[in-house]
């Protein structure tokens, strides 16, 4: 688990005990502002449900140095989820016949052992059908993009991946490449009016930004559509939304505290 993935858990854990003061720790490269520190955790609570102001105080001493990453490395290991086994790069999982797909998340998010991801990964496996062009919305490492071009046995249609954060972008590009696959396009940015179309699109985001990207999502999809990153007690928001479009019949997944959606056409 990498430190993003790390953290989603993290915070996750800490709203079950929203009624205690909880202690959340960082580690940084530079001595980061107090104000603005404030600000980003105060702003990435408020989307787990804290109140506005959550953060009461700041503290900070300086730490000799540690090979973050190297501790890190130690216990990350291959994770299987259905037929797919997620692999660091510096990890030979056993042949067993699953696919595998190596992954060197850097700072991306995606390495296989957060909820959200392996429920896309067991969507892919339920609904992907051998020629669909595919997109992915907040592609991180690239993980689903990639375990989707291994699974299935037409590598031809379309398959393409977008995030906001430009750095994954390139991660992503790294990992197909890591994986034998060259023909998946990654590129920075969201989707909007132009970006095209998919048969299969998968979003794992977090609700708050998936609820004002549903017409368009909805709109991009051809056959099936796949939402995660929505927490269980989101769930009735979701069904709610999409209500809305006049949809009734998805398909709602449940691991751990985390709920992923299918919607097939
Ligand atoms: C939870 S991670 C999912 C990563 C990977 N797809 C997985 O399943 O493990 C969400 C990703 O979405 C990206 N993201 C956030 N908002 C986005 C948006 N509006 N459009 C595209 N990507 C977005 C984030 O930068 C992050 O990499």
């Amino acid at each position: 688990m990498n430190e993003l993935d790390a953290l989603g858990t993290e915070i996750n854990n800490l709203r079950k005990k929203q009624d205690e003061p909880i202690r959340v720790s960082g580690y940084f490269d530079n001595e980061p502002g107090e104000e603005n520190l404030r600000s980003q955790i105060n702003e990435a609570l408020r989307i787990y449900g804290f109140t506005p102001e959550a953060v009461s105080l700041i503290e900070w001493r300086r730490l000799g140095d540690v090979d973050w990453l190297y501790n890190w490395k130690q216990h990350w290991k291959p994770t299987e989820t259905g037929r797919f086994i997620v692999s660091p790069t510096w990890e030979t999982p056993e042949d067993s016949g699953k696919i595998i797909v190596y992954i060197d998340p850097n700072m991306a998010f995606g390495t296989g052992t957060h909820e959200t991801t392996r429920l896309c990964l067991l969507a892919i496996e339920a609904n992907y059908q051998n020629g669909m062009t595919l997109l992915d919305v907040g592609t991180g490492t690239g993980i689903l993009a990639i375990g989707a071009r291994k699974f299935a046995d037409d590598k031809t249609p379309r398959f393409a991946g977008c995030d906001t954060d430009e750095n994954s972008i390139v991660i992503a590009g790294e990992n197909a490449e890591l994986n034998g696959i060259g023909n998946i396009e990654f590129y920075a940015g969201s989707i909007d009016e132009t970006t095209a179309n998919a048969d299969f699109v998968l979003a794992n985001l977090t609700i708050d930004v998936i609820t004002p990207l549903l017409p368009l999502l909805l709109g991009k999809f051809n056959k099936v559509l796949i939402l995660s990153g929505i927490l269980q007690e989101q769930e009735s928001v979701i069904v709610e939304e999409l209500q809305k479009f006049g949809i009734e019949n998805a398909e709602i997944n449940h691991s751990g505290e985390w709920i992923s959606v299918t919607i097939n056409k």
